[in-house]
């Protein structure tokens, strides 16, 4: 059965409060209709500021339209006409492509565009996940560059252009019915931005896609491969109809494109009121290029053009222009038919295999990071060599364990970069419906988790011996083990705080604080039981670096016995008050007991880290979801 469908904004408007007044409201986007039919792809243009994004999202239900806007897709069959749509059938339906690239650099372009099919479809076996890579790939024009990274900081990768396509591929590979763009060729050169939205129409016609695009300055070229074009001023329509059109249109409305300028860059000069005020020159109103959005909009909506424009949406009718479309997939079936629990599991696997490539081939993000705990190691090693068991080493023991702990943790920090990366791909892939936070942090978990370990043993296999911890199999597995749980707290709180302010320097300059303060109320610095109250009930109770630096201390310190080298008139005086001052020796016992922390449990204080661990994972997700708005919620 062949079927043609219309998508139909009727009305939208959305108005936002004026500051400082009482309840005036600005209306951004004042009753816009927008239609489009499969296979077509329509350009919104207007002046900066004239409501194109803002329409978009309006589009996208990323925002909500007034009272008396309706959206509706229209299937045009036998028995069904003006289906509504509502924000979750949209979801399912479309996808946003946004104006940053948000890739993952290590990977391949070929691999990126896997991934985004194999999170949206799990049921699809490899073959037809093959098969439908390389068919978009090929309408797309990337084949050339399948085999391409992305690019890094360090390694150059694909170019803009090319990125571009790459997010686009990621987006129709998903087989979308509706694809919405936002400014998808800003920042690239003509040549560029016609390559990329010749590739999205190759995909749109051929598959019968839907495509909005919001656009700046696109050259006549660019512009043709559009089927209609839908011009704002001021949040109002002062066009829509055929990109075809335009150019009798303006000279019915007795404003004809002069010479060497294209009929669309002719329209913006006329909707642009930025500069109205001072390049109103003559030779501009020569060429008729006077501010007019009000006239051009009253033109149009009495013109044959709006009469055409709205009537041709309201029957069925081929692709205009004689482009052939493709048969649009039905609405149902569109996402598959899984469990809740069976999608967790699969994207959780999906997403586990893609962050472990990730971490094994950034070199600059996680081998630096590897090597700069080794370095750490390393300068303790080689500081703290052979401390012996004279008691005027104790306060060096307990700085070892001070600085294990606190600096390794402090060095989490590191891991900032690569996680915003990984962040602004899941806020791309959760807010076009691919998986939500949950699975998310669970791969980055499971991958993260394993990491860490290699880096603690590396870490305590360079400096344990070589410092003297106490010897022994049971306490050198102690040590790893404790120091391992602050790294994960550490890291846990790290993405909390990148998650939830993903902007570098402001997300490392809260997470060294935050470290900064735990290390300050950790009772290290100062005896704990002198801290003052508050700092002793709340934070110091709360605090992971606590807990850990007291586990490591007992496990180490439980069962040394030190000597006392400082002998005064035969009498022998020892750094901590001794139980045994006949041997002249101080225990590691007598060191526990005068800071106070003797009575640690190895079993309590690691069910307490695992505790924060947990609500820090928990708050992992919580602020994902935050962040990334209302779409997590919708599957
Ligand atoms: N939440 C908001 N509150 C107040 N004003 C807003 C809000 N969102 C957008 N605006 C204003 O609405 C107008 C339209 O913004 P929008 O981003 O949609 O324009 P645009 O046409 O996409 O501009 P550009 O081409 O520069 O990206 C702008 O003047 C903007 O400052």
């Amino acid at each position: 059965m062949s079927s043609t469908s219309i998508l139909a904004y009727e009305h939208l408007t959305f108005s936002v409060p004026v500051p400082n007044t009482r309840g005036e409201r600005k209306k951004l986007i004042d009753d816009v209709s927008v239609y489009g039919r499969p296979g077509e792809l329509l350009a919104i243009m207007g002046p900066s500021g004239a409501g194109k994004s803002t329409l978009l999202d309006l589009m996208a239900f990323r925002k909500s339209p007034e009272d008396g806007a309706k959206a509706s897709l229209s299937f045009l069959l036998i028995h069904l006409n003006g289906t509504p749509i509502d924000a979750s059938v949209m979801h399912k339906i479309s996808n946003f492509v946004e104006q940053e690239d948000a890739l993952l650099g290590v990977l391949t372009v070929r691999e990126s565009v896997e991934y985004a099919l194999r999170l949206h479809s799990p049921w699809l076996s490899r073959k037809i996940v093959r098969e439908r890579v390389e068919r978009v790939l090929t309408a797309v024009g990337l084949q050339s560059c399948a085999e391409q990274h992305i690019g890094t900081p360090i390694s150059r990768g694909i170019s803009g252009g090319q990125k571009r396509r790459v997010t686009a591929a990621c987006a129709m590979v998903t087989y979308p019915r509706i694809l919405l763009l936002d400014e998808i060729t800003s920042g690239l050169d003509s040549t560029a931005a016609r390559e990329v939205i010749s590739a999205i129409r190759t995909l749109a016609v051929a598959e019968g896609i839907i495509v909005v695009a919001t656009i700046h300055q696109p050259s006549m070229e660019t512009l043709s491969l559009f089927t209609n074009v839908h011009f704002l001023s001021h949040g109002k329509t002062c066009f829509s109809g055929k990109v075809d059109d335009l150019d009798l249109f303006l000279q019915r409305f007795s404003r004809p494109v002069p010479k060497f300028v294209t009929p669309a860059e002719h329209t913006m000069n006329l909707l642009n009121d930025d500069f109205s005020q001072t390049s109103g020159s003559e030779q501009d109103r020569a060429n008729g290029i006077v501010y007019c959005a009000n006239e051009m909009r009253d033109f149009y909506l009495s013109s044959e053009f709006s009469r055409i424009a709205t009537a041709s949406f309201a029957s069925p009718s081929t692709s205009a222009g004689g482009t052939r479309t493709g048969t649009p997939v039905p609405l149902d079936g569109i996402n598959g038919d899984m469990s809740y629990l069976m999608k967790l599991v699969w994207n959780t696997y999906v997403l586990s295999e893609r962050s472990a490539k990730n971490y094994s081939r950034n070199l600059l993000a996680y081998g630096v990071r590897a090597g700069m705990y080794g370095g750490m190691g390393f300068m303790l090693a080689t500081i703290w060599i052979r401390l012996g068991d004279a008691d005027s080493t104790i306060n060096d023991r307990l700085s070892v364990y001070f600085y294990s702990v606190a600096f390794l943790a402090f060095m989490s920090v590191a891991g900032i970069p690569s996680f915003l990366e990984e962040r602004a791909v899941f806020h791309r892939e959760s807010r076009n419906g691919l998986y939500t936070a949950l699975p998310f942090v669970l791969a980055n978990t499971l991958v993260n988790l394993p990491f860490l370990f290699f880096c603690t043993v590396f870490f305590t296999v360079v400096c344990y011996w070589a410092i003297g911890l106490h010897n022994g199999a049971v306490p050198f597995f102690r040590f790893l083990a404790f120091l391992y749980l602050a790294i994960v707290a550490a890291e846990s709180q790290v993405v909390v705080i990148a998650a939830l302010i993903p902007i570098f320097v402001a997300a490392l300059a809260i997470s060294a604080f935050m470290n900064g303060f735990w290390m300050s109320v950790g009772g290290y610095f100062i005896k704990a039981e002198s801290l003052p109250r508050f700092w002793y009930f709340s934070f110091h109770n709360l605090d992971y670096q606590r807990f850990s630096f007291e586990l490591i201390s007992k496990s180490d310190l439980d069962g040394l016995v030190f000597k006392c080298n400082n002998i005064i008139n035969g009498s022998c005086f020892c750094a901590y008050p001794s139980s045994t001052p006949e041997l002249c020796t101080v225990s590691g016992d007598d060191v526990l007991k005068y800071l106070k922390i003797d009575g640690t449990s190895y079993s309590k204080w690691s069910a307490i880290m695992v505790g924060i661990i947990v609500i820090y994972r928990i708050a992992y997700v919580r602020s994902l979801v935050t962040s990334n708005g209302y779409r997590s919620f919708f599957h």
